[in-house]
Formats: C-alpha cells, sequence, structure tokens
C-alpha cells in the first residue's frame, strides 16, 4: 500500500488513519496500515483547502477542553468560559494533499449565544457536544443543532454529536446515556463518539476522522468535480486501503467490535 502513496515530504506523523474507515476501524487500524493523513510540512501550511468546523453545545459541557486536547495536546481543570467565538486551526496532509480544518469553538453561555450564531454560517461540519455525565446538556443538543443548522445547508453538512468527560461517568450510567445518545445520533444521522479530554481518550481519532470526512466532502469532491488525476489517485488507495482494511478485520475479528 505504501509504494501508492503519492510522494510526500516526511514530516512528524500524527494519524495511521485511512481516509475513509468507519470509527471502529479508526481504533483497530494503528498499528496496522500506513500513515494517510499527516500534519503538514512548513511549506504546505498556506494551502487553501480549508473546511469550517463548528462546535457547539451547552455551558462548561467541555467544547474548549476538547479543542486544547486535540490542537495543543493540553487539558486545563479550571472552567474558562468562551466569551463568543476562538478559533483553532489544525493543518494536515492528506494523502498528499494539503488541507485545514478551522474548528470555531463557540461560547456555551445564554449571554454569548447571539454572537456565537453569527459565526455559524457556511460550516461543512458540526459537532454538538454533550457532557456525559449531564443529562440536560444532551436534552439539549437537539435545540443545539437546529440553531446550528439555521444558516447552513443541511444536505452538506456533515453532523457529530460529541459525548464529552468519559472518565466522570459511572459505568451504569455511561451505559444508559451512551443509549440515549446513538439513539439521537440516528435520528439526526449524526456520528456518535465519546471522548474524555481529561486522559485523551479518542479524542485525536474522533478529530482525524473529522478531517478525513471533511476532506472527502470538501476538496475531494471537488477534484473529482475537476475529474484530476490526484483524485483518481486518491481514490484508488484510499479503494485498496479498503481491501486491507477488510482483510484486516477479518484476521482480527474476535478484537473487532
Ligand atoms: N473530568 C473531565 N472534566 C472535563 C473534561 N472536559 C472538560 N472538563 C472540565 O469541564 C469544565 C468546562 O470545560 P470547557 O472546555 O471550558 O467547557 P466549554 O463547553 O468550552 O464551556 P463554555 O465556554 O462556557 O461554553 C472545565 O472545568 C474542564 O476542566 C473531561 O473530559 N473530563
Amino acid at each position: 500500500m505504501m509504494s501508492s502513496l503519492p510522494s510526500v515530504k516526511e514530516d512528524r506523523i500524527i494519524c495511521e488513519l485511512p481516509l475513509y474507515f468507519t470509527r471502529d476501524a479508526a481504533v483497530h487500524t494503528k498499528d496496522s496500515f500506513n500513515v494517510t493523513v499527516r500534519e503538514a510540512s512548513q511549506e504546505q501550511k498556506t494551502g487553501s483547502n480549508v473546511a469550517k468546523v463548528i462546535v457547539v453545545g451547552d455551558v462548561a459541557v467541555g467544547k474548549t477542553c476538547l479543542i486544547n486536547r486535540f490542537c495543543k495536546d493540553t487539558f486545563d481543570k479550571t472552567y474558562k468560559a468562551t466569551i463568543g467565538v476562538d478559533f483553532e486551526m489544525e493543518r494536515f496532509e492528506v494523502l498528499g494533499v494539503p488541507f485545514n480544518l478551522q474548528l470555531w469553538d463557540t461560547a456555551g453561555q445564554e449571554r454569548f449565544r447571539c454572537i456565537a450564531s453569527t459565526y455559524y454560517r457556511g460550516a461543512q461540519a458540526i459537532i454538538v457536544v454533550f457532557d456525559l455525565s449531564n443529562y440536560s446538556s444532551l436534552d439539549n443538543a437537539r435545540e443545539w443543532l437546529e440553531d446550528a443548522m439555521k444558516d447552513n445547508d443541511p444536505s452538506s453538512v456533515l453532523l457529530f454529536l460529541v459525548g464529552t468527560k468519559k472518565d466522570l461517568s459511572h459505568p451504569d450510567q455511561l451505559a444508559q446515556m451512551e443509549q440515549e445518545a446513538i439513539r439521537l445520533s440516528e435520528e439526526i444521522r449524526a456520528e456518535y463518539w465519546a471522548v474524555s479530554a481529561l486522559s485523551g481518550d479518542s479524542v485525536r481519532d474522533f478529530f482525524l476522522r473529522v478531517a478525513s470526512l471533511t476532506f472527502e466532502a470538501t476538496v475531494l469532491s471537488d477534484l473529482e468535480r475537476n475529474n484530476s488525476r490526484q483524485a483518481r489517485d486518491i481514490v484508488k488507495i484510499s479503494n485498496n486501503c479498503d481491501e486491507d482494511f477488510k482483510t484486516f478485520k477479518k484476521r482480527h475479528s474476535n478484537c473487532c467490535r
């Protein structure tokens, strides 16, 4: 598989997650596949392939901590309310193509909601965050989504429902919350993830999944529309990845969920 990858300037590898793999696959492919998403090299950081991702949810559910865990690998126990919006840019190289994720961290506090909502427009992905140890934050998730969707095209925006603070929940409570969350995610057609910014559990896999899917929905479909050779190469490589994954999954059928 490696030989068919486009030549890419070596850089610090941050992910071994092949494109288009499911969430379960991402969990199980870490040691088995070659790199498809890398941190972009310095000269590629000016690339114009950008996806806007907005992060919404109740006050103090952990939106800022989630983003900071991924972008800075830090965690702050002290709560500092986001005022309006914050912004982080994360740069990738996906199968040789530079790609940037703009992560918009919006305020959960009611008094800032109006300011934050002015930044919702033009999102390629919406991440609705709730706290796995707080039922009302899941109850409110639908309202956050409806709000965030108002200025966006429902047919093209990618949706993610993310439960944070997995480390805090008692196993029984967690199981019950997850059942509810999965039901909601199916209803709103969002992909569901459970993470912990404190321990880092699943945070990186989640954002790399967001990067893969938004890359596919934005850059790759543009390349395909222009019938570019690069798009054909990328599709070919992902198909190979898919085959390799099927073989891998067969071999590891006992450990895959
Ligand atoms: N135990 C635990 N605490 C967390 C986790 N994520 C966030 N927290 C804590 O939850 C509190 C709120 O986190 P923030 O990330 O600031 O919440 P927010 O959603 O950005 O809040 P607003 O800016 O007000 O909307 C902080 O005290 C964090 O330390 C987690 O995964 N586990």
